[in-house]
């Protein structure tokens, strides 16, 4: 096949099949179509017999999610196989294996993790992941350690910067999560009952200039590769494995940025407990369970992105001016607090919405999650600059919950 076009669901076993090795010869495929994220085509072809299968993810020329009026570049399948194939090199078994990238068709050919699954569905339902924190801190620290100015040759790191610049998709990000939120934006959705919070986002300037601050950092800082869009769907799970996907939006950027986006996500789901779980024991218990994982994480990777920055001293005056690293450690914090605050604003009142929010049935409960998600991910943003420790991201979220009433 040489020109790009969409695939269909035979060609794409055609397309299996040619892979060497995978199918054997004569074996009867099957393929569905089973993309539901806002972008792209994923195919899954298996051999049922054999029990052998893989995915093939596809690019389409425009965002799916609004169609063909919004136009995106096929290049995002370039940074997406790339990035996959850097982070499994530095963060071992938490990405899926590339097998194949076809930069006509804008195709990545990838190990199939059906028997994992989304991670915001596990959590919707109640699932619990004892090793999830310690498996995303290890993949944070060691791929923003290992791809920053701290852990890799200066100058390659400038190369680097060049091959993952992502200006269609950073775009996305700037308007849908730093812009369209705090202005009446055409994009922008969201009930007509918090009408009131989403006017009260439009005109407060105490915010918008917090917004604006992280809004510049997006812009300008080339601190680490990130994954640029760490949400819970964008992770598939199961009790004994953690694997990340979908980095198309990786970019170099401020590393905050991929970690409050997954907190912000169990954020998200913290919110909207009160419908999801059968009482009110229950509730206490599973947002217990979202707040450990949340200490756990900025914990262990604080510790493990010190101890790599122990281990690996890249720069002389970077690993030894006194008190360097505890100020680095604090200015990355604060910009994780501000970035969860901004990923959660924008899932209540911008374009893309998370199904632990909006799969809410009862419009009164629905409404509930989202003012207590709003109050916590404003907060969020305001305190961002003067958070010195996770404790006071986990008070704002408690005091919410416990003042933003049903
Ligand atoms: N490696 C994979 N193995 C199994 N299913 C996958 C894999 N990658 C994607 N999927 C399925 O396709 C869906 C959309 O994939 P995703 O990469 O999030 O697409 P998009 O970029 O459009 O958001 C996922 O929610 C998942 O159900
Ligand atoms: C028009 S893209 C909106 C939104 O979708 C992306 O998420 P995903 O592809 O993982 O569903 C990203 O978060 C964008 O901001």
């Amino acid at each position: 096949m040489s020109a790009y076009h969409p695939l269909n669901e035979k060609e794409a076993i055609q397309i299996a099949r040619s892979l060497e090795g995978v199918f054997a010869e004569g074996a009867e495929l099957t393929s569905r179509e089973i993309g539901d994220g806002n972008l792209n085509l994923v195919f899954h072809i298996s051999d049922p017999v054999e029990g052998t299968s893989l995915i093939l993810k596809q690019a389409l020329p425009y965002a799916k999610v609004v169609g063909e009026s919004w136009p995106l570049t096929l290049d995002r399948a370039r940074i997406e196989s790339e990035a996959l194939i850097q982070e499994g090199k530095l963060a071992p078994g938490l990405v899926p294996a590339v097998y194949n990238y076809d930069p006509v068709l804008a195709l990545t050919v990838m190990e199939d993790l059906s028997d994992h699954v989304i991670m915001r569905r596990g959590l919707i339902e109640g699932g619990r992941y004892p090793l999830f924190a310690g498996h995303i801190s290890t993949f944070l620290a060691n791929t923003l350690f290992f791809t920053s100015d701290l852990g890799m040759n200066q100058q390659s790191k400038k190369l680097r910067v060049r091959e993952f610049i992502n200006p269609e998709l950073c775009k996305i990000t700037e308007d849908l999560i730093f812009d369209h939120p705090y202005t009446d934006a055409d994009t922008n959705s969201f009930d007509e009952t918090i009408r009131d919070e989403a006017q009260v986002l439009w005109n407060d300037g105490e915010l918008h200039l917090e917004v604006a601050l992280l809004r510049e950092k997006f812009l300008t800082q080339a601190q680490a590769l990130l994954h640029g869009d760490l949400h819970t769907g964008s992770i598939f799970i199961k009790p004994d494995s953690t694997k990340v996907i979908d980095p198309e939006f990786a970019y170099y950027g401020p590393m905050g940025f991929d970690i409050g986006a997954i907190i912000a996500n169990l954020l998200l789901n913290y919110a909207a407990r009160d419908h999801w779980d059968a009482d009110e024991n229950a509730r206490r218990d599973y947002r217990s369970y979202l707040i450990g994982t949340i200490r756990e994480i900025w914990t262990q990777f604080d510790a493990k992105f010190r101890a790599l920055w122990e281990e690996n001293k890249t720069d002389r005056l970077l690993s030894s001016a006194p008190g360097y690293k505890d100020d680095y450690m604090k200015r990355l914090l604060q910009d994780t607090v501000g970035y969860a605050g901004s990923k959660m604003v924008r899932r209540i009142v911008g374009l893309a919405h998370v199904a632990d929010i909006d799969q809410i049935p009862d419009a009164k409960s629905r409404e509930h999650a989202q003012r207590l998600a709003l109050s916590i991910g404003k907060q969020l943003i305001k305190v961002n600059r003067k958070t010195a420790s996770i404790e006071e991201l986990i008070q704002i979220a408690e005091t919410s919950a416990e003042s933003v009433k049903a």
